[in-house]
C-alpha cells in the first residue's frame, strides 16, 4: 500500500503555506505509532520479570512502561491537534483555493459533466478530505509505525521471530494494497455514475417546463431513469468488487498471526525459547497483527479518500489561462480587432483565418446562419477561450497580454441567456459595477426600462428576482442585463440581440438602451433584427468558417451576395419587409 501519491496530492491541495503543518502532523503521528510499539514491547521484559519472580526488575519495567504510555498519550494528543489544524485548513482554504483557481480556468473547461463533478468536489470532497485526518490517516500511520516498532523489538527478543514478522508485513501490505485498489475502482465507478445521476436530476428539475411540454413526466424521462439505474448497478458492482479484497485482507491478517504463533511454538518446542518468553512472543504477535488488521479494514476507505483528494488535486492541476503580470498599454481604447483568427472547440475549426476590425464608438453587426460562429467571435473577444492562431485585440492590445480583470473592465456583455442572481433588482444592476452610486444605478435603470419594472413591483428596487431571474419575464431580464451594461460604462459592449420577438414595450426600451450604449461605447452586436442591422456602421457576414462579406446594409444589398440572399430568406421566413425599413 503506497501512501506517497496521496500525501503528494494532499500537499498540493494544502498549498505551499501549509505543507509544513502536514509534515509536522505526519511526524507526530509516526512518533505516536512508534511510542505505542515501544510501550507494547516493554510488556515483554515486564512479563518476563513477573513470571520469573523478579519483582524489582518488574517494577523498573513497569515504571519504564508508565513513562512510555505517558509519552504515547502526549504524542497522541499532539498529533491529534496537528491533524485538527491541517483538517481545518483543508476545510477552510480548499474552497477558496478551488474557487480562485476555477475562476482563472478557460470557460471551455466548464462542461456540464465537470460542473457536476466540481460541485461534488467542493461539497462532499472537501468534507471527506477534512475527515481523513481524524479518522483515517492517524490509524493508518499508527498501523504502519506500531507493527514496524514491534518487529524491531521482536528482532531483539528473538531474531527468528523478528524475521518472521518482517517477512509477513510486506506480504500483508501487498494484499491490503490489492484490496484497496479494488475498493478504489468500485468507488470510481460509482462516483462517475453518481455525478451523471446528479446532473440528470438537476436537468430534470431545471427543465420541468420543457419536459412537461414534451409530455415527459418523472416516470417517462428516460435519461434520468437510465442514469439512476446505472448508479444502482455501479453501486452493486462497487460492493461486489470490494468483497474479495475485504475477505482477503482479513484472511491474510489471520494467516500472519497463525504463522507467528507457529514460529513461536516451534521455537518453544525446539527449546530455543522458554515458555515465559513464549507468552511474551504471543503478546507481541497479537499486538503486531492488531494494527495491521485495522489497516486492512481501513485500506479501502483510504483509497476512497485518496480518490476524493485526487479529484480536488485534479481541479487544481488544470492549467489556467496564462496571464501576464501586468496589462499591456492600450494604444487604441475601445477598438476591437481580430486578425487571422482560427479557432475550434476541439475538432474542426469553427472560425478560420477571420479578420475584422471594429473602430472605437462604432457599431458592427455580426450576421450569419445559425452555427456560423457569431457567438464564438464574442467569446474570443471576452477571452473565454484563446484562439488557436491569430490575434484578438481589445483596446489595441492582444487579449493575452491583458490581465483578466483589466480586459473585463473594458467589456460589457449582454448575452441572450441572461442570468440574474437570486438577489434584489438593484443588486443585479449594480453587479455591472459594484462601486456605482445609487444615482448611476437609477439612471441606468431608467435608460434600460428597469425603472418601469420597479414601479410595478411591490418592493421596488428591493424586489428579489429569484434564481436566474425567474420572477421576471424574458424581456425584463434582458432589460436588467442591459442596465448592467450601461452602469458598467465599458468602452466595448458585446451584445447578443434577442432572437425571440419582444413586445413593443420591450423592443422600445432595448432600442433606446442600445442608442445610449452606442453613444459611449464600441458595440459589436450579434444582430437578429432589421433596425439594428440597418443602423450598423459595418455589417460582417460570417459563413463557412470565415467572413463572407462586409459593408453597410445598402452596400451589401447592392452587392446582391450572401447577405442579400440571407435577408431575403429571413424576410420570407418571418414576414419581415426588408424594403420597408430602408
Ligand atoms: N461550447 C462548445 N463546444 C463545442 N462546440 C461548440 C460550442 N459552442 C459552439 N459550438 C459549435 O461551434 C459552432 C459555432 O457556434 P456559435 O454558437 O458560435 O454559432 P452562432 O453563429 O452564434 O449560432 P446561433 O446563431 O445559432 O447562436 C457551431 O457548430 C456550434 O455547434
Amino acid at each position: 500500500m503506497n501512501l506517497r501519491p496521496m500525501l503528494r496530492d494532499l500537499a498540493a491541495i494544502l498549498g505551499h503555506g501549509h505543507r509544513g503543518a502536514l509534515r509536522a502532523y505526519l511526524v507526530w503521528a509516526v512518533v505516536y505509532g512508534v511510542l505505542q510499539g515501544v510501550a507494547t514491547a516493554l510488556a515483554v521484559p515486564l512479563l518476563k520479570s513477573l513470571l520469573s519472580d523478579d519483582t524489582a526488575g518488574a517494577l523498573r519495567w513497569l515504571a519504564a512502561m508508565a513513562v512510555a504510555v505517558a509519552l504515547t498519550c502526549a504524542a497522541g494528543h499532539t498529533q491529534a491537534m496537528k491533524g485538527f489544524e491541517v483538517a481545518l485548513t483543508v476545510l477552510t482554504s480548499t474552497h477558496r483555493r478551488v474557487g480562485d483557481h476555477v475562476g482563472a480556468l478557460p470557460v471551455g473547461w466548464f462542461s456540464a459533466e465537470r460542473v457536476g463533478r466540481l460541485s461534488r468536489v467542493v461539497t462532499d470532497g472537501t468534507v471527506q478530505v477534512g475527515g481523513l485526518f481524524a479518522h483515517l490517516l492517524t490509524p493508518l500511520v499508527v498501523g504502519l509505525a506500531t507493527p514496524a516498532t514491534i518487529a524491531v523489538a521482536a528482532l531483539l527478543l528473538d531474531w527468528r521471530l523478528g524475521v518472521a514478522m518482517l517477512v509477513c508485513a510486506p506480504l500483508l501490505l501487498v494484499v491490503f494494497g490489492w484490496s484497496a485498489r479494488l475498493v478504489g475502482k468500485g468507488d470510481e465507478l460509482s462516483d462517475a455514475a453518481a455525478v451523471e445521476a446528479a446532473n440528470r436530476v438537476v436537468e430534470f428539475a431545471r427543465h420541468q417546463r420543457t419536459l412537461r411540454a414534451l409530455g415527459r413526466t418523472a416516470r417517462g424521462h428516460r435519461p434520468l431513469d437510465e442514469a439512476i439505474d446505472r448508479q444502482h448497478s455501479a453501486g452493486r458492482r462497487a460492493m461486489w468488487l470490494s468483497v474479495p479484497g475485504v475477505l482477503a485482507g482479513g484472511f491474510a491478517t489471520q494467516f500472519a498471526f497463525t504463522v507467528l504463533l507457529l514460529v513461536g511454538v516451534l521455537l518453544a518446542l525446539g527449546g530455543d525459547v522458554d515458555p515465559v518468553a513464549l507468552v511474551a512472543v504471543l503478546a507481541l504477535a497479537a499486538r503486531f497483527t492488531g494494527p495491521l488488521a485495522e489497516l486492512s479494514a481501513l485500506s479501502g476507505a483510504v483509497r476512497m479518500a485518496h480518490n476524493d483528494v485526487r479529484r480536488i488535486a485534479e481541479v487544481l492541476e488544470q492549467e489556467p489561462l496564462p496571464e501576464p503580470e501586468t496589462t499591456a498599454e492600450l494604444p487604441r481604447p475601445g477598438e476591437v480587432e481580430l486578425s487571422g483568427v482560427t479557432f475550434g472547440y476541439g475538432g474542426d475549426p469553427v472560425l478560420r483565418d477571420v479578420s475584422l476590425r471594429v473602430p472605437p464608438r462604432t457599431m458592427t453587426a455580426l450576421v450569419g446562419a445559425s452555427g456560423s460562429g457569431k457567438t464564438t467571435v464574442t467569446r474570443l473577444i471576452a477571452r473565454f477561450w484563446d484562439a488557436r492562431a491569430g490575434t484578438v485585440r481589445v483596446g489595441g492590445a492582444d487579449v493575452r497580454q491583458q490581465r483578466t480583470e483589466d480586459l473585463m473592465a473594458q467589456i460589457a456583455v449582454v448575452f441572450q441567456d441572461v442570468y440574474l442572481f437570486d438577489d434584489t433588482l438593484e443588486a443585479n444592476v449594480r453587479a455591472g459595477r459594484p462601486d456605482a452610486t445609487d444615482e448611476q444605478v437609477r439612471e441606468a435603470g431608467r435608460l434600460a426600462g428597469v425603472a418601469e419594472i420597479v414601479e410595478r413591483l411591490p418592493h421596488g428596487w428591493a424586489t428579489r428576482v429569484g434564481e436566474g431571474g425567474a420572477a421576471l419575464s424574458g424581456g425584463e431580464r434582458q432589460r436588467v442585463s442591459i442596465a448592467r451594461a450601461i452602469v458598467k460604462d465599458a468602452p466595448v459592449v458585446l451584445l447578443d440581440e434577442a432572437t425571440a420577438a419582444l413586445d413593443a414595450e420591450n423592443e422600445r426600451y432595448v432600442q433606446a438602451a442600445m442608442r445610449t450604449l452606442l453613444e459611449r461605447s464600441t458595440v459589436l452586436v450579434i444582430a437578429h433584427r432589421l433596425p439594428t442591422v440597418v443602423a450598423a456602421d459595418q455589417i460582417v457576414v460570417l459563413d463557412g468558417c470565415g467572413v463572407a462579406e462586409r459593408g453597410t446594409h445598402a452596400e451589401l444589398l447592392a452587392a446582391n451576395g450572401r447577405y442579400a440572399a440571407f435577408w431575403r430568406e429571413r424576410d420570407r421566413a418571418r414576414g419581415w419587409r426588408l424594403t420597408s425599413a430602408r
